[in-house]
């Protein structure tokens, strides 16, 4: 009787495929819809999170900086994130952010000029886009999710400087990997308290007063006006213990 066997299966008399595994490998006729399945696309995620871990393992020390793409070069918010990146570099961290323009591209500027790691964690866009100039390690992600894991495993803290609905994204899965114990000893900052203190006085007088989050969850976030505080502030909480 005829058998083949397929990896580890014995297939027999009528189950005997007419093509082999690595004849449809090297057929470049077959169809490809294949490409645009789901189990194709994870393996694209599992390499993003190989990518991305393989390039992220030695760069010790990090923060990650979240804020506004659109911050022009002349905006106050963007003075304070070079300034926050280069601060960062001068106490031995890396910086870490979206690699995109605005609050990200100030705070790699900073940590650029100032000699240290900018990683950039770009993501792909429906409009055309790179990292920033200021990136030196920069890796390009398809999937929100893969690149915010980037965000949170390889940093110490964060500081947010003003931003819309992504910083906030992040910021508010930030709370809520600390508020849960998920990561441990994460300090928040939040650069800019005209910008943050509307949010953060309906975070107390309405979310923590209804008792969605307790009022310890607020000791969790740091408000300040001042880009050395901020950058004390994360490296004292992580200094020791990062
Ligand atoms: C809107 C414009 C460009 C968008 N480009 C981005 N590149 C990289 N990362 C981005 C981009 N837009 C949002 N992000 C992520 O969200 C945060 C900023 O979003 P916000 O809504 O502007 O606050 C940021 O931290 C990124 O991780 C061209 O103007």
């Amino acid at each position: 009787m005829k058998e083949y066997r397929k990896g580890p299966v014995l297939l027999r008399g009528r189950n005997v495929p007419t093509t082999s595994t690595a004849g449809h490998l090297l057929d470049s006729q077959r169809d490809i819809d294949w490409l645009h399945g789901d189990p194709w696309r994870v393996m694209r995620i599992q390499s993003e999170f190989v990518e991305g871990f393989g390039a992220l393992a030695e760069i010790g020390n990090a923060i990650t900086v979240y804020g506004s793409a659109r911050s022009a070069p002349d905006s106050p918010e963007y003075r304070a994130g070079v300034e926050v990146g280069r601060l960062l570099v001068e106490a031995g961290y890396a910086v870490i952010t979206g690699g995109g323009p605005g609050c990200m591209e100030a705070a790699n500027k900073g940590a650029a000029d100032a000699g240290g790691i900018s990683v950039g964690l770009g993501i792909e866009l429906p409009f055309e886009q790179g990292v920033n100039e200021y990136v030196n390690l920069g890796i390009n992600f398809r999937y929100f999710f893969a690149r915010k894991t980037m965000f949170v495993k390889y940093a110490q803290g964060f500081i947010a400087l003003p931003g819309g609905f992504g910083t906030l994204d992040e910021l508010f899965e930030s709370l809520t990997l600390v508020q849960t114990r998920t990561v441990q000893r994460f300090p928040i900052v939040l650069l800019g308290s005209d910008y943050w203190g509307g949010l953060v006085g309906w975070l107390r007088d309405t979310m923590a007063a209804e008792g969605k989050i307790s009022e310890a969850d607020l000791d969790l976030i740091r408000v300040t006006d001042d880009p050395l505080e901020a950058v004390e502030h994360v490296v004292s909480l992580t200094r020791d213990n990062p």
